[in-house]
């Protein structure tokens, strides 16, 4: 039987599933396509990983090993669902609520003592930080607003914060003795093993990574942030914030960046409070108290320190605050900032929301402020500078009328950076690191210092050459200039400018434009047409494939979550990822507040009319492809009918945005004509659909208002999502007529 698999994730999207999934069931059914779930949630995933600390009733199997075994197969037609990408609070969080639900898991050993404790820290980091994406993405990515969803936009713009020509607002970035400054990059010659070692000043040797195989062309960067160079950055930034009154913010990606980003986070907060860690950071670290988990671990921590020193750091903390910049905010009225959780501003989504609020960021006192967004890396950070510029000059963007941006990244095989986190390492002393080849020939060489983040990066050919394929394809099919964000002046981009222009040979591009700029001015040449109103595809890397898959589609649309996400997989196969969006923790909160679910499913229905298509083709079946066509359309429907989520309790929430795509898909299956037998199966449904609109929007509307106890946040217990998620009877009782 024709399969697709659905997973099964975390917060809002998994709580989205409850509701939507069973009408895809019972649609998928009549035509023979059988749905199957796998838990990818962080819970799951920590359960399945410790089975040998649990009774049997209580172990799952690693059901994500088995996707990524799936992904390299033709036969893969996966739905993804985003997923957290845990800090190690949030992992922390997760431990404790599961043991306190009787699994008798191990706790997160912050430094490990024992064989057992860094065994038990070894399989936590596995599941810590992005560990799912990078295992399913076998393929490249392409991310793209369709049209429905494009004038949709067009015609019910969001809201955008006007710019002001005397805005403050920048970004503070290294520039110098960071990981784009001393970047070094070659091309393996042939398939052999190569491995990273350090060596001390007095010439001891120490292996950081043992040999590991690469391929022929494959390219490997090494680079090394200097940490006394980043804490003088820092001290500076800290400085001009404070002098021009604006806010101080950092923004960074320490869930995907697992090993680099939390140590640089660290480093803001130390130069934040550098009193504090000036006078106790001694007894901070002794108390397993790491500025890498943030303010909010610290403070968490307080009673585990002697009373002097405990007031002591209390007092420094409440005079960091008075001396330093205001800082920006996550949560006001909560008194949490930007400093408090790593993992609470993300650099993908939280510039661009900060864009789209007039360059605004949140201050202690509830209202907007300008910002300085600190981004200690300069690889990237021009790209956000620029649009600031631009925004500055010539005012907010105009949804109404602007152009798209479509994406398409270099991700397969966990290409670059994002694929960096088993090479990355924290310098303990001084001395050089070295990437040897096979015979012992050294490839890269770093002088290094204590503290220095050093890290290398894989960037396999095949995916290079898939990507430059995908490019082109992307720009013919669309009659759209395609632009290689890459800069000739970083080590990296230069190796991989040199292959774009030789594979580009072995295409087509008659008539086609298509352009390699540098970040910077692939964004001014981006943004200036987009304010014509024209389109222009970004073709990138991995890291920004991230950031602008959000930059451009907040802007756009309000939201990358109405995103069509697709990842062709190398192998042949189709993964299909709902939006480009995260899991929105804050409308889980919301939900368990007052019962309204304000999370948009419209990139999971544009996902699934993708899969059904991509069934359709690679199983021959036919009703999958009218499955696939008559959900379209009635996405557009949808779209056209305005049945998007609301965002207040009491509006129309996600529960019954998927009533009403149920419903237009019902009518558009039983008028469509390729098939008399599929059309009078669901005559009735979308008659009793149409017939009880009032009485199922009553149902779903009467539950708002009041709290709800899901019985867990990581994991929660299955029969209390399910009533919260499933409120309406007479809707699941025509759903029931699909199954007879
Ligand atoms: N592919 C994946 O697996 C991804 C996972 N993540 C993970 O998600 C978590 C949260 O990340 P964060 O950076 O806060 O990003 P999110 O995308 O979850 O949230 C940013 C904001 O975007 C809006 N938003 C996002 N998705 C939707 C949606 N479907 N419908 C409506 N609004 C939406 C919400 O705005 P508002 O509150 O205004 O409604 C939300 O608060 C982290 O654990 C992160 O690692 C992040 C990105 C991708
Ligand atoms: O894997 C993650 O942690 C986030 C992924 C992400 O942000 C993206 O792919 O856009
Ligand atoms: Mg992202």
């Amino acid at each position: 039987m024709a399969k697709i698999i659905y997973t099964h994730t975390d917060e809002a999207p998994m709580l989205a599933t409850h509701s939507f999934l069973p009408i895809v069931e019972a649609y998928a059914s009549t035509a023979g396509v059988e749905i199957e779930t796998r838990d990818i949630s962080l819970a799951g995933r920590i359960i399945s990983v410790f089975g040998d600390y649990l009774t049997a009733e209580q172990q799952i199997p690693d059901t994500l090993a088995e996707l990524g075994d799936l992904v390299k197969s033709p036969d893969a037609n996966i739905i993804k669902l985003p997923n957290i990408s845990a800090s190690v609070p949030q992992l922390k969080a997760a431990i404790a609520e599961l043991q306190a639900a009787g699994y008798a898991l191990p706790d997160y050993p912050s430094n490990p003592s024992s064989d057992e404790e860094t065994d038990i820290r070894a399989r936590y980091d596995k599941i810590k930080g992005s560990a799912v994406n990078p295992i399913l993405r076998e393929g490249n990515s392409d991310r793209r607003a369709p049209l429905s969803v494009k004038n949709y936009a067009r015609k019910n713009p969001h809201s955008m914060g006007a710019w002001s020509s005397d805005s403050k607002t920048n970004v503070a970035t290294m520039g110098e003795d960071d990981f784009r400054a001393n970047e070094k990059s070659v091309v393996i010659d042939k398939d052999q093993k190569i491995s990273i070692r350090f060596v001390s000043e007095d010439g001891e040797v120490k292996v950081l990574k043992k040999a590991f195989p690469v391929l022929e062309h494959e390219i490997i960067d090494g680079t090394v942030m200097h940490a006394a160079s980043l804490n003088a950055f820092l001290k500076d930034a800290v400085a001009q914030a404070k002098a021009e009154g604006v806010l101080f913010s950092a923004h960074l990606k320490a869930t995907m960046m697992k090993v680099s980003d939390p140590i640089i986070f660290g480093h803001v907060v130390k130069a934040y409070f550098s009193e504090l860690f000036e006078t106790y950071g001694e007894q901070l670290e002794a108390a397993g108290l790491s500025p890498n988990n943030g303010l909010a671990a610290i403070l968490g921590g307080l009673d585990d320190l002697a009373d002097d020193v405990r007031a002591g750091v209390e007092k420094l903390i409440a005079k960091g605050y008075e001396d330093g910049p205001s800082l920006a905010m996550v949560d006001s009225d909560n008194g949490i900032t930007n400093l408090h959780v790593p993992s609470d501003v993300i650099v993908d989504a939280s510039m661009p929301a900060m864009i789209r609020t007039s360059g605004h960021m949140w201050g202690a006192d509830g209202n907007e402020h300008d910002t300085l967004a600190v981004i200690p890396d300069s690889s990237y950070a021009g790209v956000f500078q620029a649009v600031i510029e631009d925004c500055r000059a010539n005012g907010a963007f105009d949804p109404t009328t602007m152009g798209t941006v479509p994406n398409v990244g270099l991700m397969a095989q966990a290409a670059e950076e994002y694929g960096s986190h088993n090479k990355t390492f924290e310098i303990k002393a001084e001395g050089h690191v070295q990437v040897l080849d096979a015979s012992g020939g050294v490839l890269i060489e770093h002088q290094v210092f204590p503290g220095d983040i050093w890290r290398a990066c894989q960037t396999k050919d095949v995916p290079v050459r898939d990507w430059v394929k995908l490019a082109v394809n992307r720009s013919r099919a669309s009659e759209t200039p395609a632009v290689f964000w890459l800069d000739d002046a970083r080590a990296h981009d230069a190796v991989l400018i040199s292959k774009v222009t030789e594979y580009l040979k072995d295409h087509d591009t008659d008539g086609l434009t298509i352009k390699i700029l540098s970040p910077v001015d692939a964004t001014k040449y981006t943004i200036e047409r987009l304010r014509r109103g024209e389109d222009t595809i970004s073709v990138s890397g991995n890291v920004l494939r991230d950031y602008l898959t959000d930059l451009f589609p907040i802007l756009e649309l309000g939201t990358s979550a109405k995103m069509l996400s697709i990842v062709p997989l190398i192998a042949g196969g189709g993964l299909f990822e709902t939006g480009a969006g995260g899991s929105a923790p804050k409308h889980v909160s919301q939900l368990v507040k007052e019962n309204h679910l304000r999370w948009d499913s419209l990139g999971e229905f544009l996902a699934l009319a993708v899969s059904f298509e991509h069934l359709a083709n690679s199983s021959d079946n036919a009703r999958a492809q009218i499955l696939a066509d008559t959900l379209d359309a009635a996405t557009g429907t949808f779209l056209l009918e305005n049945k998007s989520p609301k965002r207040k309790v009491g509006e129309l929430d996600n529960r019954g945005s998927h009533f009403y795509l149920a419903k237009y898909w019902a009518e558009e299956l039983s008028a469509q004509t390729k098939d008399a037998a599929l059309a009078d199966a669901f005559k009735a449904v979308s008659e009793a659909l149409g017939g009880n609109e009032e009485a199922i929007i009553a149902e779903l509307a009467a539950v708002q208002g009041s709290p709800v106890d899901l019985g867990g946040y990581y994991r929660p217990v299955e029969a209390k999502v399910i009533e919260t998620m499933r409120p309406s009877t007479t809707l699941n009782t025509v759903l029931e007529l699909l199954k007879k």
